[in-house]
């Protein structure tokens, strides 16, 4: 199941990328923001990185305005992978390199026709793992690290 979620600077591209995931048939859950008001982008971060950190989402779309806050929100929950692309080669390098399990995009930022291409492409490409496996272990490491230091 993929989750989608934003705050209020990337509402109107979370509404044209869900009707583009639907139109494409994929199985989704939009899980808000669901009109422009202004609400805190870590709220909306929670409702998907949440899941996506105990694996009961296997992957997940943020957007905000610039996309950075959604990033830095996303990623302190254990075993998230979230990554800010900003074009068509960005977003196919987070699946393919980075095995981003939550695709972070800037609402205010992307032209919302290369946004559509970039999910596309985030989606349709696999993890090629390899040496980039190993550097995803070293991530976990360093991961269950500063949980020990904590
Ligand atoms: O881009 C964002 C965080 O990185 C968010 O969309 C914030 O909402 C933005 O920084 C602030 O936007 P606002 O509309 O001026 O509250």
């Amino acid at each position: 199941m993929l989750l989608i979620a934003s705050d209020h600077g990337g509402f109107e591209l979370k509404q044209k990328l869900v009707a583009h995931l639907q139109a494409r048939g994929v199985a989704l859950r939009d899980l808000g923001v669901n009109g422009p008001e202004s609400v805190d982008y870590p709220d909306y971060a929670a409702l998907v990185a949440a899941p996506v950190s105990a694996g009961t989402a296997e992957r997940g779309i943020l957007i905000c305005g610039t996309g950075i806050g959604m990033s830095i929100a996303a990623n302190k929950f254990p075993g998230v992978r979230a990554a800010l692309a900003h074009d068509g080669f960005t977003a196919q390098m987070a699946r393919e390199h980075n095995d981003a399990n939550i695709l972070v995009l800037g609402g205010r930022v992307l032209d919302p026709e290369l946004a559509c291409v970039m999910v596309d492409l985030w989606l349709g490409h696999v993890f090629e793992g390899g040496r980039h496996q190993q550097r995803l272990d070293k991530i976990q490491r360093l991961e269950s690290a500063a949980g020990v230091a904590c």
